[in-house]
């Protein structure tokens, strides 16, 4: 109790800026820590909701939290920099996206980072939490520099949470501190233990860039094998699904799920950063990059199987398919960089007509909106489920069937989820599963993944 009292007059007052996915949960943890936060972000409309206690995010225990601490007042959204007057502290939370060939725009960052250097008090700590690309140090010390700051402490704390159990693992989760001075690496230790309960670690400001970078680009490589493994079980005949269960049996073996590629605001940019950092200097990572290639290439490939299947069953007059999920995975309402985008996407070009339904999210990629399962099925030639929610769990294929009211539903399976159920009456089209007419085995030579994008 009495350590911390200390904590808390050092750090009085903090601003956390960026008022999104991560920024939001850390400063309401840190005010019903009992530190006085100002939540600044550039998004007047997000700040009037969270001033209201409303939260776009639907993640467990945020909106109580949020509410506890507006009704407390240390919690302050503010889209007004001059409110983060007087701060001990900064915590920065902006976006730092990819440009379209991969490498980092920093310029959220430079922002979030200038602002910071205005309002924090003398010698006072900055913490980024926004995941940086290596050399970002020296970068952020230059922009410090102009703005006549270099007395501020600066520390990397990369956020690791995963998306669906943020609070749970922002709080739980090692923390690893990148600092190169230990008074920089203590002063954000003693921050980050207001709020957090696991492990701290410390390392230099380079390491823990590279660290986090690395393990998305693990995650994202480790998917891209199961996503080639799957599709070379496709052609032999085999269940990948079985194949995974059966070699996850071996101590030493991993797979992770197949499915209709990879999105998320994290693993389709991180990789792309470790891979520029290599290539800058002179070596080339072709893994990292194909590994990208492979997950990016997943809806153009499986809505061009659909596509051909449909030409090969006689489908005639206007198409119409049922996309059912469009976020970028299950149990979450982020559709940032979701592949189901690019699967809609390439139906509408063809001229379907596109009918989505996800229970957690309005987003439609273009398509129309059904309010229900049953209208978007209803009438369909073909369903599509690309999202394994909750709320999918219980689909039947006879139930589907009967709802769309055809003879020949194709239904496509990118989760898995119903491939145990019996398929009559309807061509059933799995991600990991054979492909149900042998002549759409020449599309992997006609289609090689090739690009950045994924595009072909
Ligand atoms: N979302 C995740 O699961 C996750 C996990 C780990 C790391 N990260 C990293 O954390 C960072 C933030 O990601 P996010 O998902 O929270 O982003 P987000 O888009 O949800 O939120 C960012 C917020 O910052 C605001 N903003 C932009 N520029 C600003 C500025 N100059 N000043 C003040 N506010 C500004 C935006 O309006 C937005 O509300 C990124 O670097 C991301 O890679 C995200
Ligand atoms: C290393 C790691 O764990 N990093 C996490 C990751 O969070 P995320 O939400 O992006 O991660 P995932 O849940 O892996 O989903 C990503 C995509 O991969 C698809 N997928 C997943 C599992 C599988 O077996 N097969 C798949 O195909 C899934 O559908 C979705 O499209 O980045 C955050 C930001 O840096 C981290 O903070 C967070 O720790």
């Amino acid at each position: 109790m009495h350590v911390n009292v200390v904590w808390q007059l050092r750090f009085r007052r903090v601003g956390v800026i960026g008022q999104g996915y991560i920024g939001l949960p850390i400063a309401v943890l840190l005010a019903n820590s009992g530190v006085e936060v100002v939540g600044y972000d550039v998004d007047r409309s997000l700040v009037e909701e969270l001033r209201k206690g409303i939260t776009r995010l639907n993640e467990r225990d945020l909106k109580d939290l949020l509410k506890k601490a507006i009704s407390t007042g240390k919690y302050r959204p503010s889209y007004k920099k001059e409110d983060l007057m007087g701060i001990d502290a900064a915590i920065i939370a902006v976006p730092t996206p990819k440009f379209s060939d991969g490498n980092p725009d920093l310029s959220f960052l430079e922002d979030a980072i200038r602002t910071a250097a205005r309002y924090v008090g003398k010698n006072g700590l900055i913490v980024v939490e926004s995941t940086l690309p290596p050399g970002s140090s020296g970068m952020i010390m230059n922009w410090l520099k102009q703005e006549e700051r270099s007395d501020l402490m600066i520390a990397y704390c990369p956020e690791r949470a995963l998306p669906g159990r943020l609070i749970e693992e922002i709080t739980g989760n090692t923390r690893i501190i990148g600092a190169d001075s230990l008074e920089a690496a203590r002063a954000a230790e003693d921050l980050y233990r207001l709020f957090i309960r696991g492990d701290i670690v410390h390392t230099s400001f380079r390491t823990a860039e590279v660290v986090k970078l690395v393990e998305n680009a693990y995650r994202d490589v480790n998917i891209a094998f199961s996503n080639e493994v799957a599709r070379i079980c496709e052609l032999l005949g085999v269940d990948f699904w079985e194949v995974m269960e059966l070699a996850n049996r071996h101590p030493r073996v991993n797979l992770l799920r197949a499915g209709l590629g990879v999105g998320g605001p994290c693993l389709t940019k991180d990789p792309l950063f470790l891979y520029h950092a290599g290539r800058k200097l002179g070596y080339e990572p072709l893994m990292i990059f194909e590994a990208r290639n492979v997950n990016d290439s997943g809806p153009y490939r499986y809505a061009r199987i659909v596509h051909e299947v449909m030409d090969l069953v006689g489908c005639n007059g206007r198409r119409r398919i049922a996309v059912l999920g469009v976020t970028y995975k299950e149990g979450v309402s982020d559709t940032r960089e979701s592949p189901s985008e690019k699967f809609i996407k390439f139906f509408l070009e063809k001229g379907y007509d596109v009918v989505v339904y996800d229970p957690r999210s309005d987003e439609t990629f273009g398509g129309a909106r059904a309010g229900s399962i049953e209208e978007a099925i209803s009438g369909s030639d073909c369903v599509a489920l690309l999202v394994g929610h909750p709320e999918f769990r219980d689909l039947e294929i006879s139930r589907i069937r009967s709802l769309s009211g055809k003879d020949n539903l194709i239904l496509f399976d990118a989760t898995g989820i119903l491939r145990h159920q019996d398929k009559k009456g309807v061509i059933y089209i799995g991600v990991g599963l054979p492909i149900p007419y042998p002549a759409i085995k020449r599309m992997e030579k006609i289609y090689p993944h090739k690009g950045l994008s994924g595009e072909v």
